[in-house]
């Protein structure tokens, strides 16, 4: 480390045993991870309010209802890295961090998450076990329990949800709302995601609720009308279950409309599609410029080929595929065939109470046909690319100074050390 120190209020963390930097800017693939070694970084640290999604235990906009228009990538006071280099050549800072050489990630970028619920599915999931299906019907019974639930209890779930999020290494969490499912349920959901992320998303159109099922067009028409109006200050984004193979989900001309009412009110539109079978999701998330559809485990050729000439990206989440006994999505074809692949948790009661990425990460190497690069980066820098955002799932100068470190010297044992918590959030 050099002698004078040129910057102040800085932190260099040395002693690095891999730095994966996710820089590569591959068009559309899932490239080289960019692994550095004998490397440094320096980040200077902001005035601590984080303001873009991070997982930060209840930072940022606490109960503002300032608009999601706005995106969720303006400035803010959050650490930023100034400098990455040779170990040898590092600027002396105010402070050291020394990783005994262990390896450092991009904080995981979690884009799908359902973490504001009360109530327990484990018995549902049991049932899976011995060869029930799912068709998204036990969603009604996490509605009862998070509309019976204060808004206490739940921003005391949520907040232990986001604390493990940390602890396992993630630094961004996307949060959806869609277990309220009326006017109320659904703001007070998303006002108390937007405490601790602006990846907040409306999802009214979830499932159609018990008190709705003779009247669906009308259910429909309260999401796009009312409900849309009530819960737009606290979203970024708007998503659909677009699913014919549910009963209780959208068809494709409902959530067309659902997306179209949360596009015209300033919403970014993403869609959960083509979980259950083939269907309409896929296509009507690249007609819609849709940032990401999320499940992809039922994909056709004409999906796959116009995902790869959309900018929408396809969102895999093999921990729903693992819960609930389902084929896994074929990550190759879609990597071939030039799709940006992101992975996520989906964690929520039904069909994926996991909030592990690292889980995510050897089960699309051991399951997907993703090699340990492609699936490091899918969770990083796929996963903000479903998030449009550029300032982080990265290690680059500008960026956030979003960390993971893992208690392994590179981020093969990521998917080599399943089910072992060695991914963790660097503390700054
Ligand atoms: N598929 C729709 N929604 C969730 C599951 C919700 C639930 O069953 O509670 C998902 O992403 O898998
Ligand atoms: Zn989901």
């Amino acid at each position: 480390m050099t002698s004078d120190n040129q910057h102040p209020g800085s932190t260099v963390i040395t002693g690095i045993g891999e730095l994966v930097s996710c820089e590569s800017e591959t068009p559309g693939a899932t490239g080289p991870l960019s692994v550095i070694t004998d490397a440094a970084v320096v980040y200077e640290s902001g005035s601590g309010r984080a303001d873009s999604g991070q997982a930060d235990s209840g930072q940022a906009d606490s109960g503002q209802a300032d608009s999601g228009q706005a995106g969720s990538e303006r400035a803010d006071a959050g650490p930023r890295i100034s400098w990455i280099g040779p170990a040898a050549a590092a600027p002396a800072a105010d402070r050291q961090i020394d990783l005994a050489g262990r390896c450092l990630l991009p904080g995981f970028v979690d884009s799908h998450t359902h973490l504001v619920y009360a109530g327990d599915r484990s018995a549902e999931f049991a049932a899976r076990m011995t060869g029930a299906g799912y068709d998204g019907g036990g969603i009604a019974s996490t509605v009862a329990a998070t509309r019976a639930a204060s808004d206490d209890q739940l921003r005391s779930l949520l907040r232990q949800r986001i604390e493990e999020c940390r602890r396992q290494g993630t630094t961004t969490v996307e949060i959806k709302s869609g277990y309220g499912l009326s006017v109320d349920d659904e703001r007070r959901m998303l006002r108390l995601a937007r405490e601790v992320s602006t990846e907040t998303t409306f999802l009214g159109g979830h499932v159609v609720p018990p008190e709705a099922r003779d009247n669906r067009a009308g259910y429909v028409e309260l999401v796009r009308g009312p409900m849309l109006e009530a819960c737009a200050p606290y979203a970024r984004w708007i998503d659909v279950f677009c699913e014919p193979h549910s009963p209780h989900a959208f068809t494709e001309e409902e959530s067309r409309a659902i997306l179209g009412a949360g596009i015209a009110a300033g919403l970014l539109p993403r869609v959960h599609g083509n979980q259950l079978g083939p269907g309409p999701g896929a296509a009507l998330a690249v007609e819609v410029d849709a940032a990401s559809v999320d499940h992809c485990t039922y994909l056709t050729a004409v999906d796959i080929d116009a995902l790869a000439g959309s900018s929408t990206v396809a969102t895999l989440l093999p921990g729903v595929e693992f819960s609930t006994r389902s084929p896994y999505p074929d990550a190759r074809r879609l990597l071939d065939a030039g799709v940006t692949v992101a992975l996520a948790t989906d964690c929520n009661p039904g069909t994926c109470n996991s909030s592990s990425v690292p889980l995510m990460i050897a089960l699309a190497v051991r399951e997907m046909g993703m090699t340990a690069e492609e699936a490091v980066w899918a969770a990083t820098r796929g996963s903000a690319a479903s998030l449009r955002r550029q300032d982080i799932g990265r290690i680059a100068v500008g960026a956030r100074a979003d960390f993971a470190v893992l208690d392994a010297p590179s981020y093969l044992h990521l998917p080599y050390r399943p089910g072992v918590p060695i991914a963790h959030h660097l503390a700054l």
